[in-house]
């Protein structure tokens, strides 16, 4: 590691709190009433239930979602055996991980307990407190041991990740590279630098997956582990070979894989001629690997590297694997970690990177395009697909082989519950997902050749959400599929509007377009050139003349240049004085829609009850009851500003009408989300709960709470969406993704159905 980023590294740990973890309480405590639920007299209520039936403590209390990184810190990373206390920020960091990509809660436990006897006594006693067990850095041959006493004792899932999870991994990763190499793994010969923890269960699990155990040679820091070698474990034991070889250099020649967890720089440059033909070179040790990639790379061209670390191609580390097996254990109560689980998550993170890389991925690898093939063997760790793939493989594997306590019985309804945890839309998403589906629209991407609507296209036409049809040039788009490595076939999966094509559609689209803008300051051969070369016009007049059902436009310049295109080709609908734009915010306390956030400046009392209609019309097709709270600095009548009177004028107008929706104010942002405040002021509130649909009184106030909103608190925004337009379109924002434009399409997928 280099200065810099030893220095970094320390400071990233000190600040801005030492440390990386923290607890965080789930439940509110604010009054004396939360008191007496939370603590006593009120604990004793779920304490009893407990007693009578210890299955309730899934129900009552973190247990099912809580697991304990244990080591002793006996062989932590290749650092050795630095003891506990240094060993924290790696299990700090492993319980990082874990909730980061899983969810999943932590208690990282540091025991001064070298002794195996004292270790497997003090872990099992914490069977009450956990749902799993994950060790952590117990040195080998101890570890082996100590796992298999934990799970004859427990009956929750102990798994050692240095063995299992490294395992897991490279076998994945293993499998991937020979399919490249066109090599089988019932005829490659592999030596490992190691033959620890990690290195045999490595080598435990390729030889249940076909390896010929006489093809595998261990060597540890006494060389190679022959036959002859006194005291042999018997773990080792079954792999001692009847060889004179004894140093790894003389049992190199032939080596098609060399799978390196012992320590840095063991595989020196001038053994790697040694290796066969096209080799695989695992040098997983952490954090300095058994052999740089560069200098392998450099002498071995025709090698496949990979090493433990990030910074690097090809990361073999077994962040791939932990958190999801957890996942998928935990959520069927499974009570162990069986074969079949494993073996599902190897054949899972193998096929994953076998797939195309989504967005999210590239862009936390600096916008790279990653695809399958000697430099992405195995996918990376900001995957998004990990957790959706694996967990869901090894809930079904621990259902179908008996040792779960809630066998999977839907494996699309779980996988669509854990993208609530990978996408944090996917919950408010799901009804217009599901209406989306049913219309199966024709949708206009006008910026069809941009990556992010091409993989969000991608992801529209898995998930059946709605035919796409791309305006862009098709030898471009041609080019682009292949690149971002997607599978979109055109003409199959998409249709394609080229503007180079010479389309008499064209014709058509320009004559009626010029009769729409000539005449309103656009010139005639300015209004043909828009046609052909403004993308968001070329989408909006397929909209206009029915050749699709809705539209997807923008993404790439100033949102409000693009609206201003769209709004003379797609009328308002009838009745409607106005288009407005409404925001959906996903936050920790739930989803707020608020608007009108990016067209009306100053909207008027008549106006304002029109976009809470409008809006409140748009929610309930998300399937959620508004309730509206028409905002202001003024509280319930406590300022007779105009802001504050038009906001009543609008309350008034609103109750007018027949609703069907609950709506109150003028009242502050704090009385819309809080009922206590707002019963300290008025007790006839119409308004149950809080507030989900925030209407502000202008521009400013409303644009200004989402983007705060969305900045401070990391929201996730869907939108801006239109209100009031007569068919359903929706123009991109620049910082829009593709996950936000698989929702906008959704969304306007979802309209089309009103549309007929
Ligand atoms: N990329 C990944 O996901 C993972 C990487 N690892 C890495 O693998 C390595 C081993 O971890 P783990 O199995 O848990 O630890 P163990 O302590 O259980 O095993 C270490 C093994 O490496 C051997 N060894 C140590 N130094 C040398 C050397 N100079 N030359 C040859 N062999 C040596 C040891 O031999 P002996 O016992 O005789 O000392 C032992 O066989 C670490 O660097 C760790 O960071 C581990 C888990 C996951
Ligand atoms: C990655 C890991 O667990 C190790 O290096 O020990
Ligand atoms: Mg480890």
């Amino acid at each position: 590691m280099d200065d810099v980023l030893r220095r970094a590294a320390l400071e990233y740990h000190r600040n801005p709190m030492p440390g990386k973890l923290a607890i965080t309480a789930t439940k509110r405590l604010a009054t004396q009433h939360d008191l007496a639920l939370a603590y006593s007299p009120g604990v004793a209520a779920p304490c009893e239930a407990i007693a009578a039936n210890p299955d309730c403590a899934a129900e009552y209390t973190a247990r099912a979602n809580l697991v304990a990184v244990v080591t002793n810190g006996t062989a932590v990373l290749g650092l050795g055996n630095i003891g506990p206390l240094a060993s924290k920020p790696v299990m700090e960091g492993k319980a990082v991980l874990f909730k980061k990509f899983a969810g999943i809660d932590v208690f990282d436990i540091e025991l001064d307990a070298p002794d195996p006897d004292r270790f497997v006594e003090i872990v099992a006693a914490l069977e009450p407190t956990f749902g799993g067990i994950n060790l952590e850095d117990v040195k080998a041959p101890e570890c082996f041991e100590i796992e298999r006493r934990l799970r004859e004792r427990m009956n929750i899932p102990v798994f050692h990740d240095d063995q299992h999870g490294t395992a897991i991994v490279a076998a994945a990763a293993i499998r991937n590279a020979l399919q490249l190499q066109g090599k089988s793994l019932g005829e490659v010969r592999l030596v490992t630098s190691g033959a620890g923890a990690a290195a045999l269960a490595c080598v435990n699990l390729l030889v249940a997956m076909g390896l010929p155990r006489a093809n595998v040679t261990l060597t540890d820091i006494d060389g190679v582990v022959h036959s002859g070698r006194a005291n042999l474990d018997a773990d080792l034991a079954v792999y001692a070979r009847p060889t004179d070889a004894r140093s790894l250099p003389d049992v190199l020649p032939g080596t098609d894989i060399f799978l390196g967890l012992s320590a840095p720089r063991v595989l020196k440059p001038e053994w790697l001629p040694l290796l066969a033909p096209n080799p695989l070179i695992l040098a997983m040790a952490n954090p300095e690997p058994e052999i740089l990639p560069e200098i392998a790379r450099e002498l071995r061209p025709d090698a496949i590297v990979a090493t433990g670390r990030s910074d690097y191609p090809n990361q073999v580390n077994n962040v791939l694997c932990f958190p999801y097996i957890f996942r998928g254990a935990l959520d069927v109560g499974a009570t162990e970690i069986n074969d079949a689980m494993k073996l599902a998550a190897v054949e899972a993170i193998a096929t994953l990177a076998r797939a195309e890389v989504e967005e999210t991925v590239a862009a936390a690898y600096g916008g790279a395009h990653a695809l399958f093939g000697p430099d992405y063997i195995i996918p990376k760790p900001f995957d998004p697909r990990l957790l959706l793939e694996i967990a869901p493989a090894v809930a079904k594997a621990a259902s179908d082989s008996g040792v779960a306590r809630q066998p999977l019985t839907d494996v699309a309804a779980y996988k669509a519950r854990l993208g609530q945890l990978t996408y944090r839309s996917a919950q408010l998403m799901i009804p217009v997902f599901e209406a989306a589906r049913r219309i199966a629209a024709r949708v206009a991407y006008g910026e069809g050749e941009d990556d992010r609507v091409l993989r969000a296209v991608q992801t529209v036409v898995d998930e059946n959400l709605a035919r796409p049809v791309l305006v862009a040039r098709r030898r471009i788009l041609t080019e682009k599929i292949r690149t971002l490595g997607l599978r979109l076939v055109l003409d199959r999966d998409v249709e394609v509007v080229d503007p180079e094509s010479g389309d008499p559609m064209f014709e058509r689209m320009t004559d009626e377009y010029k009769a729409l803008v000539v005449r309103k300051g656009v010139v005639p051969e300015s209004a043909a050139r828009s046609v052909t070369r403004r993308p968001t016009v070329t989408a909006a007049m397929l909209l206009r003349m029915g050749q699709v059902d809705a539209a997807v436009c923008g993404g790439n310049s100033d949102w409000w240049e693009q609206t201003k295109l769209v709004f003379p080709i797609v009328p308002r609908a009838a009745g409607v004085e106005r288009v407005y734009a409404l925001s959906a915010l996903i936050l920790p306390v739930g989803t707020l829609f608020i608007g009108d956030t990016h067209i009306n400046l100053d909207p008027d009392a008549a106006q304002i009850a029109e976009m809470t209609t409008l809006a409140a019309d748009a929610m309930k097709r998300f399937g959620i009851e508004p309730r509206a709270a028409l905002l202001s600095h003024s509280n319930f009548g406590a300022s007779n500003s105009p802001s504050a009177a038009k906001m009543r004028a609008a309350l008034k107008l609103l109750r007018a009408r027949n609703l069907g929706f609950a709506v109150d104010g003028e009242m502050h942002a704090d009385a819309a989300l809080s009922p206590a405040l707002r019963g300290r002021i008025v007790h006839d509130s119409p308004l149950e709960g809080p507030a989900n649909l925030l209407v502000a009184p202008n521009l400013d106030a409303a644009n200004i709470a989402a983007t705060l909103l969305a900045s401070a608190a990391e929201a996730q925004v869907v939108g801006p969406m239109f209100l009031g337009l007569s068919k359903p379109v929706n123009v991109l924002v620049p910082s829009v993704t593709a996950r936000g434009i698989v929702n906008l399409t959704a969304v306007v997928a979802a309209h089309a159905n009103r549309q007929g």
